[in-house]
């Protein structure tokens, strides 16, 4: 089955996706990603630079998750993302997103060994 950083990868990283301004790229990538699978998600976001970077923020800074615990890093640099933000007259399975592309510092957990990111935080 998947892991936890093969999902992190597949939720969260296109890294040759360019913060495509095209209105229809959420609706699109979320469905390529699979991620309308019994529900629409509410928020999804998509980072766009390389893996190897992604995973450097396991090493940056460390900062409380949401949840508590003390695995979150914070990136030292600002990244390229996209938000997708599900809108409001949508109902499953016909999920609509807006696509909000963005600059921000972005926020991981990490676990493993390899340390590797396997869950998206935030953005800041
Ligand atoms: N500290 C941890 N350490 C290790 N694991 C941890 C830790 N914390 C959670 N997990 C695990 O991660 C898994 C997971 O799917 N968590 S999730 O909160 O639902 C994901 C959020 C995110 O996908 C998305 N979102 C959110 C904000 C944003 O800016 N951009 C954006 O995309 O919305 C989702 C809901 O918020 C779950 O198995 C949980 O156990």
């Amino acid at each position: 089955s998947e892991s936890a950083a093969m999902k992190f990868e597949r939720q969260h990283v296109d890294s040759d996706g360019t913060s495509s301004s095209s209105s229809n790229y959420c609706n699109q990538m979320m469905m390529r990603r699979n991620m309308i699978q019994g529900w629409c998600k509410l928020l999804n976001t998509f980072v766009h630079e390389p893996l190897a970077d992604v995973q450097a923020i396991c090493f940056q800074e460390n900062v409380i998750c949401k949840n508590g615990q003390s695995n979150c890093y914070q990136s030292s640099s600002s990244m390229r993302i996209t938000e997708c933000q599900l809108t409001s007259g949508s109902k499953y399975p016909s999920c609509a997103y807006r696509t909000s592309q963005m600059e921000r510092y972005i926020i991981v957990a990490c676990e493993g060994n390899p340390y590797v990111p396997v869950h998206l935080d935030a953005s800041v």
